[in-house]
């Protein structure tokens, strides 16, 4: 497959996959995430590769979610909605390898997701997590919600989603989104060491541990395509459509009417 909207690199035993669409802050659109699919099963079972970074291209952004420029009820790619986000993270969760997502910047609604449901997490100083949802007539049902209650806690995760507030690096450090903080300049080399690391260790126990981590919290999946469905009816509302909206009109979105 050629790739129009990722890099992928590999270096030494670490596969790289940057979502390139900095001008977009990495918002992803179907066809996106049917290149991130290609790209990880690439990666999951060549046996030269110990570890994948998930990455942004740019400064500004690790990925902003959904493309909402895209986004008119339907999405360009496969799938209930046209956009196979599920599928995503199932497949980032399924590679019998360690994923590690490098947050340079913005980490936002389904991009916070996606950085959620990689193994690791290392962050920039300057990143910013958050979920925007709510506020632009979406939701990330499943592994962004369920998932991210197991990983901080109920309180926090319905605090995340209700309130769409943006956090910092170290409060997402303190609250267990993430597991290292560093000064941007050294963002890369910090992510190196960590594979590093890791590609000292037997490939097969560390396939052994990520799947018994997930086989505890499966069934989530079953929660995301259920709530899939649900969303697919959700986009076809004006309610949800004001949000996008007023997020492309850069106003704030009038949701008291429904
Ligand atoms: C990320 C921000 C907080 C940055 O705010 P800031 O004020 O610094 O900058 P701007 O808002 O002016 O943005 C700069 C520039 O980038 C464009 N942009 C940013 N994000 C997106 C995006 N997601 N899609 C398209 N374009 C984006 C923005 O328009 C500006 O461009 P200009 O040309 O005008 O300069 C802030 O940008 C922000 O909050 N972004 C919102 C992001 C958003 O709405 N994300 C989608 C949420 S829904 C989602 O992610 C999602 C997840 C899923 O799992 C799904 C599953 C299945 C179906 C759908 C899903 C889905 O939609």
């Amino acid at each position: 497959m050629n790739y129009e909207d990722i890099l992928y690199d590999v270096t030494e035993g670490v596969a790289t996959i940057t979502i390139n669409r900095p001008e977009r802050y990495n918002a992803f659109r179907g066809q996106t995430c049917m290149e991130l699919l290609d790209a990880f099963n690439r990666a999951g079972w060549d046996k030269s590769i110990g570890v994948i970074v998930l990455a942004g291209a740019g400064e500004k952004a690790f990925c902003t979610g959904g493309d909402q420029g895209a986004h008119e009820g339907q999405y360009d790619g496969r799938g209930l909605i046209g956009l196979p986000v599920e599928e995503l993270q199932t497949l980032i969760r399924q590679v019998p390898k360690p994923v590690i997502a490098k947050v340079q910047g913005f980490a936002i609604g389904g991009g916070h997701v996606l950085a959620l449901v990689c193994d690791l997490t290392i962050a920039s100083e300057k990143a910013v997590f958050g979920q925007v949802g709510p506020k632009v007539g979406s939701v990330d049902p499943g592994f962004g919600t369920a998932y991210m209650a197991r990983v901080i806690g109920e309180k926090r995760a319905r605090e995340i989603w209700y309130l769409c507030r943006k956090y910092s690096a170290r409060q997402a450090l303190d609250w267990g989104l993430c597991n290292a903080v560093v000064p941007p300049e050294q963002l890369d080399e910090e992510v190196r060491l960590w594979c590093d690391e890791i590609l000292e260790k037997s490939p097969t126990a560390i396939s052994i541990a990520k799947r018994s981590f997930n086989a505890d919290s499966e069934n989530i999946a079953g929660i995301g395509a259920l709530g899939m469905q649900a969303l697919s009816l959700y986009y076809e509302t004006p309610e949800s459509r004001e949000g996008v909206a007023a997020f492309k009109e850069k106003r704030k979105p009038e949701f008291r009417k429904f």
